[in-house]
């Protein structure tokens, strides 16, 4: 969702520019230059203290002409690069990413001022070309404008899936996902005791059936694909709906950058794109066809959906359906991963948790009752999600009118991004935010029951609808796993901190050496 900014590496890379999109690139270039010029005299007869409010404007990081800072964010980690420039240029800065300015926000503080207090200035988004085609034009929850279709189909996504209510009624999935990424372990250590486990493997695979069990009320083998004469297995599934998707979502079109050019085509980019979209669509519609068929899972989403989205268009009820895919497949195994990844790095947090565990729940495996008298492994939670926030970026938000943030004027048109990675990362508010340390969290300041103690959920009317499902999922994940495994990185793991592009997901899938623990047997 976060992946627009990359778009100008794509501009640089592309060998397969074809020569009348060259010509018609040059022509821009010159007609863009003019344009500069006129831009950059108006900038220079301007004051810094907006005439409108009396505030001082947003301090601004120097760029090149044209295209601002762009070359300076190529390393492909924008928020790192946004978190570091905090420290020069203060928690609200803004940037020029081509033709477009974007206000930056690094701190709590002002990052909850755009979400909470001046929400009612900044509720529209502000989506990438790939994005806007992904999302068929915002007909996702998270990325749709704050207006009457967010509205229902918030209502319908907390009161049909994610809300404390219907996360009961799914309770279920969640222990028949435990279970079987328990026994799947167990096996390994049995067949294989020497050899390291792929963690992932084993949890993206039974998450994915979590996704599917919500969505369809069962769990899919494979399907036969009318519209694309194919019968797709379960992995293949997976590609689609999840893999291609948050590939799309990081796929770059550098006409987002210079939206004045946006006449000239970029065909292998709309290819790819449009491919991708109409795959997706194409795997939903017969999923959809062969649940409506079968008249047997009266329970799940698209069921729902179905009878209260009574205005929702088909492709619209596909695309929410599809949403609640994607946002339980991805996050809640990044957060796990690494958690595990930590709790491998570290056997003395291991220990105290069995201690914690222990005292808790005898020899009772964790049930979800039980979270809540476990603050240790509530602690390992959040403090995973403020060091590797799943979404460290928010999808770009849009001022559609004059307003303030940090005691900055804020003009309307302005774009503003949220750097969550930024706000969980800020010396100033957290002790050594480098360091993974969950003694942190067990400060009296923090309420056990708050799902909210960093912004990784973000905040306000915009908050994330998932939380409850996700904290669920990734708690008894980390406590079952560390109540009957001990956990250890095989060689070379530890340096694998790499990221998958924009997102926070782990590079290389987690591999560690596992052994049961006696009580576990
Ligand atoms: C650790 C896991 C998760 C994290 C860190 C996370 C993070 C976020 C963030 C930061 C937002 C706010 C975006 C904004 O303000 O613009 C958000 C929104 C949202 N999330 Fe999550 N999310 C997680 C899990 C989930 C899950 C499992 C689901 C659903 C199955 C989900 C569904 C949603 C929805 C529907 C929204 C949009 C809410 C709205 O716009 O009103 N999230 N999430």
């Amino acid at each position: 969702m976060n992946a627009f900014l990359h778009q100008f590496l794509l501009f640089h890379n592309n060998h397969t520019t074809s020569m009348p999109s060259m010509i018609c690139f040059l022509l821009g270039f010159v007609v863009s230059s003019f344009l500069f010029i006129f831009v950059f005299k108006k900038l220079l007869s301007r004051h810094n203290m907006s005439e409108v409010s009396g505030l001082p404007s947003v301090p601004v990081v120097p760029g090149l002409p044209l295209i601002g800072n762009l070359l300076q964010l190529k390393e492909k980690k924008p928020h790192k690069t946004f978190t570091r420039w905090s420290e020069l240029y203060g928690p609200i800065y803004s940037i020029k990413m081509g033709s477009s300015s974007l206000v930056v926000l690094n701190s709590t503080e002002t990052a909850k001022e755009a979400m909470v207090t001046r929400f009612a200035s900044i509720s529209t988004r502000k989506l990438s070309n790939a994005l806007t085609v992904l999302t068929c034009n915002k007909s996702m929850v998270a990325t749709s404008d704050y207006d009457d279709f967010h509205k229902l189909v918030k209502r319908c996504i907390l009161n049909g899936l994610l809300g404390a209510n219907a996360q009961k009624r799914k309770r279920h999935y969640r222990d028949a996902l435990i279970e079987n990424v328990t026994s799947k372990l167990h096996a390994h250590t049995r067949d294989h005791p020497e050899e390291p486990v792929n963690f992932r493997a084993i949890f993206e695979h039974e998450l994915f059936g979590v996704a599917l069990k919500q969505a369809f009320g069962k769990d899919i083998e494979s399907i036969h694909v009318d519209e694309l004469g194919e019968t797709l297995s379960r992995e293949e599934i997976f590609k689609v709906l999840v893999h291609d998707m948050m590939e799309g979502a990081i796929d770059v079109d550098w006409r987002d950058f210079f939206p004045y050019l946006k006449w000239i085509p970029n065909n292998s980019f709309e290819s790819r794109i449009q491919q991708k979209h109409k795959r997706r669509l194409a795997v939903m519609n017969a999923l959809i066809q062969d649940t409506l068929k079968q008249n047997d899972s009266d329970d799940c989403y698209l069921n729902y959906l179905m009878s209260e989205g009574k205005t929702l268009t088909m492709e619209q009820i596909a695309i929410l359906v599809w949403e609640t895919i994607i946002e339980t497949a991805d996050t809640t195994l990044v957060t796990t991963e690494w958690a595990i990844y930590e709790l491998a790095k570290h056997q003395s947090v291991q220990d105290r948790l069995c201690e914690e565990i222990q005292s808790v729940c005898g020899g009772e495996k964790i049930k979800e009752e039980k979270l809540p008298l476990l603050p240790y492994v509530n602690a390992i939670f959040h403090e995973t999600l403020r060091k590797y926030s799943p979404a460290p970026l928010v999808p770009i938000r849009y001022a559609h009118e004059d307003t303030e943030i940090g005691g900055y004027h804020v003009p309307a048109g302005s774009e503003i991004a949220i750097n969550i990675y930024g706000c969980n990362m800020d010396k100033k508010r957290w002790e050594k935010p480098e360091e993974w340390w969950p003694e942190r969290f067990l400060d009296d300041r923090y309420e056990l029951s708050d799902l909210h103690k960093t912004m990784a959920f973000g905040a306000g009317k915009r908050v994330c609808a998932g939380a409850l499902q996700a904290s669920l999922m990734a708690g008894i994940a980390i406590g079952r796993l560390v109540q009957e495994f001990e956990w250890k990185l095989r060689d070379g793991e530890e340096e694998n901190v790499d990221t998958y592009g924009l997102t926070s997901q782990k590079l290389y899938p987690l591999m560690a050496i596992i052994n049961p623990r006696p009580s576990s047997s």
